[in-house]
């Protein structure tokens, strides 16, 4: 400035005013211009304070960012880093962090990916590195977003970088989360599902979309009413309907049947699932299936009714043969409850009938086979001891399984008893319980056998109870069982235990005494025989009896079953023809005529209907006026072969054999044909008495054969007269009795053959609808011999006339007896006196003679 007012100075004034006014403008625009850099000035310190305040906030705004945020030179040395990314990577201060290599602090794997980024990255295009696993300074990961910028020159960072750090670590999981969640649904074996309030499905995992084959989107949103049946859609309503309302989890088994399928079994668990409010939107399910399950126990409920239902005891032992279990027939049949065998051994139930060596074959079989079967003992909790069929099979261990025993055994006490049973009906006697005629023949052919071997003799005896069937008949068959009850055990006490007493029926009793000789024999005989002498004291009192006995001797008197009994029955025959009370050792005699028996049976078989049998007739008289008042038919036999047989030897082989009936039908039409052919030769009407026999009168309807042959004949039934012992109706009064009576109300004449020699109850007699009283010959021919005999008949004629009925005395040989007879009031006789039995004609010719005779001269 001085400088130039010094150049002023020698200046013109124009040019000093010119150069005032120059001067003047100067310090104007000097002026101006300060004013003007006053004005800029001001504008610098302005945006001075502006940047300042920009560099703050945007320095304020980097440091509060809540992502860690870095500024890195393009070597990726970190030039800036703010608070949260210094406690990211754990500096403490800002000076640590300065030119730290960003790969350092971020690990080597991602340096690859980094330094590409952070190479192409341009002002124009941010990078963003995602999915990025990064580990903070406490070594946690973080899944973060790298987003990489590049800086402009405004923040005087030219060509840095910006790499914020956004943390997804949250989103990841949830990501990961769903995935897993997803991969749950997809792979779940269960079916997995959720429906809404209005029954909409809201999530269906692929396995439901496979049962149902249908996609999942499809299921979505549909209603289940499209896939189940009613029922199963009324119960499955039902059941979320509970959650729904109680908000609680529930466990339903629910069943599944798609169209011709399988009906599939699932456990269903059903919750809530409940929004942000809490409140149920929706009920999820997870259906395990259990299909399998379910068959396998409908198949155990089977197994177990099959093993619980059968008949026979089961019971499974574990490996140290613990009872593990057992089913109802084993406690019915033991009568031990489940409780009471578990895991005790089955020694429990030991009998101790077996011996050591059994249990240990038991255990050999079963480890060495695996089976075992066999009758064992056991003892049942009651303490009975019973037999078992028990079969045990040994299980061995399969895969985790362990070995076990099975037992499976059945009650045979039931079976023994019932065989005991059976047996006892085969081979015993009901009543008195000795052997039968079945056991008995065993013995006896057993016997033989070692009789045969060891040269050993042994004795059969035939026992027979004398006048037995009168006990019955006069005391009834209880007492008479009675007396044969006790006669069996009167048997067995008078001989040895190896001697067998066996009941043949009746009152008959085979004896086998083995071994023994004659004099031993005999001596047994004389024992039985008193035994049965001692009076027997039944329920109706006391009773005396006798029995007559018959022996046969092997290897003596026959080798075979059939000869030994036959040779015995033939001399107990012998026995009772000699008096009873009394035995008889059998005899080549006896032989004879056992085989004489035989050999008329097989004659008389072929001789009913021929002409070898004839009727002889025998009169019949009124004792005192000798009228003719009828005839006895009496059966001739001439045999070609035996020759003339009498009554009293064929009759009773006739009986036993059944011949009888035939033989006794025959006699019947024989007799009415001859009736009626006196009758229509002009001789008139004769009644003609016929022999009836046990066999006719029993075995047969009687009744019906005399009414349809008196039908046939034409003869009046009054012409009839029928015979019967008085032990004939009194086999069984009552029968016989209405027997009786059917005949009477035929119209024929019955007569009581041979009374006084049975032992008939009286009261029954007078029941019995007869005609006619037949005196025995036996009392007749001893008449004025014996006084007691007199006394017999004459109380017979008494009691038959107060029965109201007639008396005829047979056998009259004198005239001695015949008088004697009409003193004691007899009406009626046959005799050798009066005429022996005749052939038809020669009767006819007797009877001719004899009406002839009474008109010539009276009868006296
Ligand atoms: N000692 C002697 N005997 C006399 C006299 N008068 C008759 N007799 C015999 O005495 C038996 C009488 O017959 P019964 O007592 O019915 O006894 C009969 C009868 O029980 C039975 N009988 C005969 N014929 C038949 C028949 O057709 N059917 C049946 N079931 N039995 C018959 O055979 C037995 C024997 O008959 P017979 O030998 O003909 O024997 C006859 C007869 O010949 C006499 O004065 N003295």
């Amino acid at each position: 400035m001085a400088a130039d007012t010094s150049r002023t100075s020698n200046m013109s004034g124009t040019d000093f005013f010119a150069t005032q006014k120059i001067l003047a403008r100067t310090e104007e625009s000097l002026h101006e211009y300060q004013a003007e850099l006053e004005l800029q000035n001001q504008a610098l310190r302005t945006a001075q304070v502006e940047t300042r305040v920009a560099l703050g906030r945007y320095r304020a705004l980097f440091e509060t960012l809540p992502l860690p945020a870095l500024v890195l030179d393009a070597h990726g040395l970190l030039q800036e880093a703010n608070t949260a990314a210094l406690i990211f990577f754990g500096f403490k201060q800002h000076r640590q962090a300065m030119n730290h290599s960003v790969f350092r602090l971020l690990g080597m794997s991602e340096d690859v990916r980094l330094a590409q980024t952070l190479k192409e990255v341009t002002a124009e295009r941010q990078q963003v590195l995602r999915d990025w696993v990064i580990r903070d300074a406490q070594g946690i990961e973080h899944t973060v977003e790298g987003h990489v910028s590049v800086l402009n020159a405004t923040f005087h960072l030219d060509g840095h970088r910006l790499l914020l750090l956004l943390d997804r670590s949250d989103q990841a999981h949830r990501e990961r989360e769903g995935q897993i969640f997803q991969a749950l649904l997809d792979n779940a074996n269960a079916l997995i599902y959720a429906f809404d309030r209005d029954g909409r499905c809201v999530l269906a995992n692929a396995h439901l979309a496979k049962v149902l084959e249908r996609t999942t989107d499809k299921l979505i949103g549909s209603a289940r009413q499209e896939w189940l049946n009613s029922t199963e859609l009324q119960l499955q309503v039902q059941n979320d309907h509970q959650v729904f309302i109680n908000q609680r989890p529930i466990t339903v088994d629910e069943t599944l049947q798609l169209r011709g399928g399988l009906k599939r079994h699932f456990v269903s668990h059903k919750f809530p699932l409940k929004d942000g409010c809490g409140r149920v939107f929706a009920v999820a399910g997870i259906s395990t299936e259990v299909t399998a399950q379910r068959q396998m126990e409908q198949r155990l409920q089977w197994a177990m009714a099959v093993f619980n239902q059968g008949s026979e005891g089961v019971l499974i032992c574990d490996e140290r043969n613990s009872i593990v279990q057992v089913n109802s027939a084993f406690q019915r049949i033991t009568g031990y409850s489940e409780d009471q065998v578990m895991g005790r051994n089955p020694s429990l139930m030991a009998s101790g009938r077996h011996d050591l060596a059994f249990y240990r074959q038991f255990w050999h079989e079963l480890v060495a086979y695996g089976h075992w079967e066999g009758e064992i003992w056991n003892r049942r909790k009651d303490g009975a001891v019973y037999p078992q069929w028990l079969r045990v099979s040994r299980v061995s261990k399969q895969g985790s399984l362990p070995g076990s025993f099975v037992g499976v055994f059945s009650d045979l006490s039931i079976r023994k008893a019932s065989e005991e049973e059976i047996e006892r009906l085969a081979f015993y006697d009901l009543l008195t319980n000795t052997p039968n005629r079945h056991l008995l023949r065993d013995r006896l052919e057993q016997a033989i056998r070692v009789g045969t071997r060891e040269r050993t003799q042994f004795a059969v005896l035939f026992l027979d109870l004398d006048h037995f069937k009168e006990v019955n008949d006069v005391h009834g068959h209880d007492v008479g069982d009675e007396v044969l009850i006790e006669v069996s055990q009167r048997l067995q006490a008078a001989l040895r235990a190896q001697d067998t007493v066996c009941r043949q029926g009746g009152d008959e009793f085979i004896l086998l005494l083995c071994p023994i000789d004659q004099p031993g024999a005999q001596i047994c005989v004389q024992k039985l025989l008193t035994a049965m002498a001692q009076p027997f004291l039944t329920t109706q009192g006391e009773l005396k009896l006798s029995a007559s006995i018959g022996v046969a001797m092997f290897p003596d008197d026959a080798r075979s079953v059939q000869t030994l009994m036959r040779n015995a029955d033939s001399a107990m025959y012998e026995a009772k023809h000699n008096g009873r009370n009394n035995y008889s050792f059998f005899s080549a005699d006896m032989a004879q005529q056992s085989a004489l028996r035989v050999a008329i049976e097989r004659s008389l078989r072929s001789a009913v209907g021929t002409d070898e049998l004839t009727l002889h007739f025998q009169p019949k008289l009124d004792l005192s006026s000798g009228a003719l008042l009828g005839a006895e038919a009496l059966l001739r036999w001439n045999s070609p072969t035996l020759g003339i047989m009498a009554p009293d030897t064929f009759i009773p082989v006739a009986e036993e054999s059944g011949l009888i009936v035939p033989l006794g039908t025959w006699v019947l039409e024989q007799a009415l044909a001859q009736i009626k052919a006196w009758h229509a030769s002009g001789m008139g009407w004769l009644q003609v008495s016929v022999n009836v026999s046990a066999g006719q009168f029993w075995k047969q309807d009687l009744p019906e054969l005399v009414a349809n042959r008196l039908r046939a004949s034409s003869v009046p039934a009054a012409m009839l007269d029928l015979e019967l012992t008085e032990r004939v109706a009194m086999v069984n009064p009552q029968e016989g009795v209405l027997i009786c009576q059917r005949l009477k109300r035929l119209g024929v004449s019955l007569s009581m053959d041979d009374f006084g020699t049975g032992y008939s109850s009286l009261s029954y007699l007078s029941r019995l609808p007869m005609d006619v009283l037949k005196i025995d010959q036996s009392f007749v021919q001893r008449l004025g011999d014996d006084q007691h005999d007199a006394q017999i008949v004459r109380s017979v004629v008494q009691l038959a006339h107060s029965l109201n009925l007639r008396t005829v005395a047979e056998g009259v040989e004198t005239t001695e007896q015949h008088r004697f007879l009409q003193t004691l009031g007899c009406d009626q006789g046959q005799g050798y006196l009066f005429a022996r039995p005749l052939p038809a004609s020669a009767f006819a010719q007797w009877w001719q003679e004899h009406l002839a005779r009474s008109l010539l001269q009276p009868f006296s």
